[in-house]
């Protein structure tokens, strides 16, 4: 350790109090820790033009945060994405391990301020540049790694979807700890990164309707609209800021040479239903490394290059439920606490009691409390009367399914199968009426064979064999 360069550091702090007009703002740490810091960035073209902070807390902090500045004050904007911990320690002269935190602080900071300038940034395109999707976990690391080793050049994004106290920052690819993560393995593995801080996006266009749409009772399907409306399109735009031809994710799926996505080659790892939303123009700019690989493939692929991700577990399914759960998410944010309501038959008789429709899907079997001669299934809920009405597996049974909100891309005459659940296989099917390629309020879908448990609020994702030719959501039963 260089003792001289911490303390000129210290001493006469680079950009400290700098308020930039025009700049962006990012922010890290917290009373708990004791420590705060804002980094300010002002970006021009393709370079970071200014910077500046303030640091409440430790020495280390304010010096850490003025090695940022720094470091990226008039350098190129991906090259100023370089700039992490280890390069804030280095340009200290070395950190101990106790003030490391530190440069963290101070990364997380710069790293969010960076991504918000990227709004006023205008990198030229160069045609062999990758913006890759980072979430911290193994699939998009590796699909990193696949970008860089075909001889592109990838640059990382990881996206700030949610911030909970009651959020488990590890389990979660939202949180502020998996960013982290993210940062430092796109920096190991030699390339920029950015954060982009989603959040009020996030809750507008994924989390809301979630907590509108189980209010209501049905069974919403939040990760088709967020990859559909939020994510996707949020990092395709900065793509173009950062001069970067295409957009590279983890997801398992494939595209044909035609613009359409089509099921990957691990059916155990398809992910195509809740890519499902996504526009032919967004397919165009994207790229699916893992398209043609199993996860054991990519486990493989991330121990033998030695990811430091490569034996994280997998991530849920809703992000933001990460470490708290369903039920205590939907009291916590729509207000829906447990209530006592009936359980029906389909005639209206009692047959039992349950704490609260919202604990309840169409199909559900377990969970009932109900003692049957034969095997009862939720057919519907209502959320008005909180009431469960349920039924045997023959009335569960549909052969028409009504959607609403439907984006063909292909005509409806093409259409032959529908997946009417993530996990369910394809059910042979025609579009009622032949409509043409487009949007439609509403369709019928008429099943060739029937479907048990098509829940209102899920996805409809509609084949012509294994391509998504269009997707909808399903209203009835
Ligand atoms: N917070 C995030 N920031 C940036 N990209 C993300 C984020 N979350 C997910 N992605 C992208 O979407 C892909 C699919 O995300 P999903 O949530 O299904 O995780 P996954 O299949 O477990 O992948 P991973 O192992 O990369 O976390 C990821 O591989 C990644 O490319």
């Amino acid at each position: 350790m260089d003792r001289e360069r911490f303390t000129e550091h210290l001493a006469a702090p680079m950009g400290r109090g700098v308020v930039l007009s025009g700049g962006f703002d990012g922010h890290a740490g917290g009373v708990l820790c004791g420590d705060l810091v804002r980094i300010s960035v002002r970006v021009a073209g393709d370079r970071v033009v200014e910077a500046g902070f303030d640091a409440e807390g430790c020495g280390a902090l304010t010096a850490a945060a003025s090695a940022a500045v720094t470091l990226v004050s008039g350098e190129l904007l991906l090259e100023a994405g370089r700039v992490g911990t280890r390069e804030i320690a280095a340009e200290l002269g070395g950190l101990s391990p106790g003030k490391l935190h530190a440069a963290d602080l101070v990364g997380d900071a710069l790293h969010r301020a960076l991504g918000a300038a990227c709004i006023d940034a205008a990198v030229p395109l160069d045609p062999r540049r990758t913006l890759v999707a980072m979430s911290g976990g193994v699939d998009s690391a590796v699909a990193a790694l696949l970008v860089s080793r075909a001889g592109r050049e990838a640059v990382a994004v990881t996206l700030e979807l949610w911030r909970d106290e009651e959020n488990d920052a590890a389990a979660s690819c939202c949180s502020a700890d998996a960013v982290r993560l993210a940062r430092s393995v796109a920096h190991r593995m030699g390339m920029p990164h950015f954060t982009l801080d989603l959040r009020e996006e996030f809750r507008a266009g994924v989390v809301d309707p979630f907590l509108n749409g189980y209010g209501s009772g049905e069974t919403p399907n939040p990760c088709v609209g967020c990859n559909g409306h939020v994510r996707l399109d949020a990092m395709l735009d900065m793509a173009t800021r950062l001069g970067a031809a295409d957009l590279a994710t983890g997801h398992y799926s494939r595209v044909t040479p035609d613009g359409l996505l089509r099921v990957a080659a691990d059916p155990a790892k398809d992910q195509t239903y809740m890519l499902a939303a996504l526009a032919p123009e967004s397919i165009a700019r994207m790229r699916f490394p893992l398209a043609e690989l199993t996860k054991p493939e990519v486990r493989a692929l991330a121990s033998e290059a030695e990811l430091p991700v490569a034996t994280r577990a997998e991530s849920q399914d809703l992000c933001f439920l990460a470490g708290t759960g369903k039920a205590r998410f939907l009291q916590r944010h729509a207000g829906l606490e447990d209530a006592p309501g009936e359980i029906v038959s389909s005639g209206g008789e009692v047959l039992g009691e349950h704490d609260g429709f919202q604990h309840f899907t169409v199909g559900q079997r377990k969970g009932l409390g109900v003692a049957a001669v034969e095997p009862l299934y939720v057919l519907r809920t209502e959320a008005g009367a909180n009431r469960v009405v349920v039924g045997s597996r023959a009335e569960l049974a549909v052969d028409r399914v009504a959607v609403r909100g439907a984006r063909l891309h292909r005509p409806g005459a093409e259409v032959d199968a529908v997946r009417l659940r993530y996990h369910s296989r394809a059910v042979p099917c025609r579009v009622a009426g032949s409509p043409p390629v487009g949007t439609h309020r509403e369709l019928e879908l008429e099943l060739s064979e029937p479907f048990y448990g098509a829940a209102p609020g899920q996805s409809a994702c509609l084949l012509r064999g294994d391509v998504i030719v269009g997707w909808a959501t399903i209203v009835t039963r």
